[in-house]
């Protein structure tokens, strides 16, 4: 499933206070894709994973999720695409997980809703398969390393294999083993269903496998790495966020000329008097 966005706004207000928490994302991420989604604290990493999931709507801008934009849809049409089309699987396993079902159970559990509004859902014993649980299915939660809690969680995110399937921190409480294993069966399910997922991570070895990532810095697309290259991205009204190592020497007001030499964009501070020594390959 296809995801876009276009100026995505989103102002929490409380108590007379407003925090821009989004101010101005623009995104395209084709159907299949499997893209991290990187950022310091606080840079709007979990807001733009709710308002994708269309938990709440953005206080400007559109939202495409497939043939939906979320932004004007009723919260009918939100639920039922929630029911079945987009899966959002929270930071720790267990909270996507009810404590006294087995991984079975709580994948049955979890197309519920689904059956209702659509009949075609997989076997529950299907979906635990997919994600590789093996022996585990049929076993009481406590039972589990946290590594395979985490493999039930995937398998309840995956209970109807939604076209979208969005991941907040999926490995952040997992030692390297159990880390490698989970993202290996996204990968598997990202491959096997088509599904597209965006995950949010904080952990580099992790970015490293995906082939796309993109940082949220500040509320916007601060940049994108691709196969472990970094890119700044041109927005669609034609900005061009400078990289936070390039941010600390051209200073907000710095004067910047865009200079084309033998194929490629020298950026040259106004107050660089020997254009050579100020130069920025763009
Ligand atoms: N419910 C809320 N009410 C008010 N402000 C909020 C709320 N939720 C988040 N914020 C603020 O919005 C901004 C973005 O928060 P968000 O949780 O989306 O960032 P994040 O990148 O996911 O951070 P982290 O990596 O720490 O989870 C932050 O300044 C945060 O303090």
């Amino acid at each position: 499933m296809r995801v876009s966005t276009r100026g995505l706004v989103l102002i929490y207000r409380s108590e007379g206070h407003e925090v821009a928490a989004l101010s101005g994302v623009d995104l395209d991420i084709e159907a299949g894709e499997m893209v991290g989604l990187l950022g310091p604290s606080g840079s709007g990493k979990s807001t733009l994973l709710s308002l994708l999931a269309g938990l709440f709507r953005p206080s400007a801008g559109k939202v495409f999720v497939g043939p939906h934009e979320l932004s004007s849809a009723t919260p009918r049409e939100l639920d039922a695409l929630r029911a079945r089309e987009v899966s959002l699987m929270l930071q720790g396993a267990v909270r996507n997980l009810l404590p006294y079902f087995t991984p079975i159970e709580n994948v049955r559990f979890a197309q519920g809703a689904a059956r209702v509004v659509r009949g075609d859902v997989p076997s529950p014993e299907e979906v635990v398969a997919g994600v590789g649980l093996g022996d585990d299915a049929h076993r009481p939660l406590a039972e589990l390393s946290p590594g395979h809690l985490q493999l039930a969680a995937l398998a309840v995110s995956m209970a109807t294999t939604p076209g979208l399937l969005l991941a907040d921190e999926p490995t952040s409480q997992l030692d390297h083993e159990a880390r490698d294993l989970v993202l290996e069966r996204m990968a598997l399910v990202n491959r096997e269903f088509g599904t597209t997922i965006v995950l949010v991570t904080h952990d580099p070895d992790v970015a490293a496998t995906l082939p796309r990532t993109i940082t949220i810095r500040d509320g916007r697309v601060g940049g994108e790495g691709r196969s472990g290259e970094e890119y700044a991205v041109v927005t669609p009204d034609g900005f061009l966020p400078l990289p936070g190592h390039v941010r600390e020497n051209l200073l907000p007001g710095t004067l910047v000329r865009f200079h084309l030499e033998d194929g490629n964009y020298l950026l040259l501070p106004e107050s660089s008097e020997q254009p050579s020594e100020g130069r920025h390959r763009a």
